[in-house]
C-alpha cells in the first residue's frame, strides 16, 4: 500500500498522457502529408520520465508536444492500463481520482474508456483489479470494502441516471458537496452495490444500451455528452479502526471538436454551446488550481460543479488526449494536443488520502 502512495506523488497530482488511435482498418482517410511524412510522429522526448510527440499540420508547420507518456496506434488497452493501474489503485488507498478522455469525435475516447468485450478498456479493468486488490485485502489485513458504482451523462448541461429511473417529474437532479466529509451526494442517482467485477460488467451494458438508445434519437448523442463512470470506495479495518472514503471518477468527455457554428442552429447550436461551456470551465478550474487561485470556478458548468471535490489539491487527475491519425483531423488534433499541454503545464499541491480512525 505505501508504495503506492509513494510513486503517485512522485509523479505529481495531474498527469497526461497522449494516446493516438490506429487507422480503420479499410479507411480511406489519409494518414501522410503530400511530401510522404506522416502527420503525427513519435520523436524521444529527452528525459526517461516523458514522451514526446509531433504533429505536423497541413501547411508544413511542426508542433511537438511532451507528455507524460504517449501511446502510439499500436498500443494495446493492456499497455495503457498496465501505465494507470497505480493511479487506480489509489482510489482504494482513500485518494479521489479522476480520469479523462479528451479529444474530438472518433479520436478513440470510448474505446480507451469502455472498450469492446474482446478490448476491455480503462473501466472494466480498473474495476476489476479494484476487486482483486479489495479481496486481498479483505483476506489479510481485516479490511472490509464497499463499492457502489454509479452512471450519468451530462447532456445540455443537464444531468441524466444511466442506471436510474433518475428524479421524478417536474424535478432535476441536485450535486451537494459536504466539504468537511469530503463527500458529493447526487439525488436521485442510483448507486449500485457492486459485489463483484460480473455486475459491474452488466451494469456497464445496461448504461451502453441506454446510451444508444439516445443515439438515434438525438443525433449521435453519445458523442455531445459527457458519460461520468462514479465509483465510491468506502474501507473499514476491524483490526486498526481505520476507515478511508476512496473514489475513481472515469470521464468520457464529448467531443471537443469546433463546430462552424455559423452553420449550426437550433438543437445542434445548443449543444455545441454547452460541450464548449464545459470543456473551457474545466480548462479554467485546472487553470485556477494551478495558480493557486482564492475562487476555483466549479460552478461554471455541470461538470466541474459534480466534479469539484474530485478536482483540486486533494485529488489526483489525468488527461488522456485521444487523437486520431489522419491530415483530416489533424487541425483538431493540434487543439486537442494544445489543450492537453495546457493541463500538463499546471502544477496542482499534493493529494491526500481521506481516512480516519474510529473512536
Ligand atoms: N486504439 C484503438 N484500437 C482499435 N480501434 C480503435 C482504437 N481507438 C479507437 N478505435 C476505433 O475507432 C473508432 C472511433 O473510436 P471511438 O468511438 O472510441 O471514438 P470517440 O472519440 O469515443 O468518439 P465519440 O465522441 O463519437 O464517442 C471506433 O470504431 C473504435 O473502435
Amino acid at each position: 500500500m505505501r508504495f503506492h502512495v509513494v510513486v503517485q506523488t512522485l509523479k505529481g497530482n495531474i498527469r497526461v498522457f497522449c494516446r493516438v488511435r490506429p487507422l480503420a482498418p479499410g479507411s480511406s482517410d489519409v494518414e501522410k502529408l503530400e511530401s510522404g511524412q506522416p502527420v503525427l510522429a513519435f520523436p524521444p522526448a529527452g528525459d526517461a520520465t516523458t514522451a514526446g510527440v509531433e504533429l505536423t499540420a497541413s501547411n508544413g508547420n511542426k508542433n511537438t508536444f511532451t507528455f507524460d507518456q504517449v501511446f502510439g496506434p499500436t498500443a494495446s488497452q493492456e499497455e495503457v492500463f498496465e501505465e494507470i493501474s497505480l493511479l487506480v489503485q489509489s482510489a482504494l488507498d482513500g485518494y479521489k481520482v479522476c480520469i479523462f478522455a479528451y479529444g474530438q469525435t472518433g479520436s478513440g475516447k470510448t474505446h480507451t474508456m469502455l472498450g469492446t468485450p474482446d478490448q476491455a478498456g480503462l473501466i472494466p479493468r480498473a474495476v476489476e483489479q479494484l476487486f482483486t486488490a479489495a479481496r486481498a485485502l479483505e483476506a489479510s489485513q481485516g479490511w472490509t470494502f464497499e463499492m457502489k458504482a454509479s452512471m450519468l451523462e451530462i447532456y445540455n448541461e443537464e444531468y441524466k441516471d444511466l442506471l436510474g429511473k433518475g428524479p421524478p417529474a417536474g424535478k432535476k437532479h441536485t450535486v451537494t458537496h459536504d466539504e468537511r466529509a469530503g463527500m458529493t451526494a447526487v439525488s436521485h442517482l442510483e448507486a449500485v452495490e457492486c459485489a463483484d467485477p460480473k455486475a459491474v460488467r452488466a451494469l456497464l451494458e445496461r448504461a451502453a444500451r441506454l446510451r444508444a438508445v439516445g443515439a438515434t434519437a438525438a443525433n449521435e448523442r453519445s458523442s455531445r455528452s459527457h458519460m461520468v463512470f462514479l465509483l465510491s470506495i468506502r474501507g473499514a479495518n476491524a483490526t486498526t479502526g481505520q476507515r478511508l472514503n476512496g473514489m475513481l471518477n472515469l470521464i468520457d468527455l464529448a467531443g471537443s471538436e469546433r463546430l462552424k457554428t455559423s452553420g449550426a442552429s437550433g438543437e445542434r447550436l445548443k449543444e455545441t454551446q454547452a460541450i464548449n461551456k464545459s470543456l473551457s470551465a474545466l480548462g479554467d478550474v485546472i487553470a485556477a488550481l494551478g495558480s493557486r487561485e482564492a475562487h476555483i470556478p466549479y460552478r461554471n458548468s455541470k461538470l466541474t460543479w459534480l466534479l469539484q471535490g474530485c478536482l483540486g489539491g486533494d485529488a489526483k487527475m489525468l488527461m488522456i488526449a485521444n487523437v486520431a491519425p489522419t491530415l483530416s483531423a489533424a487541425n483538431e488534433s493540434l487543439c486537442s494536443l494544445r489543450f492537453a499541454a495546457k493541463v500538463n503545464a499546471t502544477e496542482i499541491g499534493t493529494a491526500r488520502r481521506s481516512t480516519s480512525f474510529a473512536k
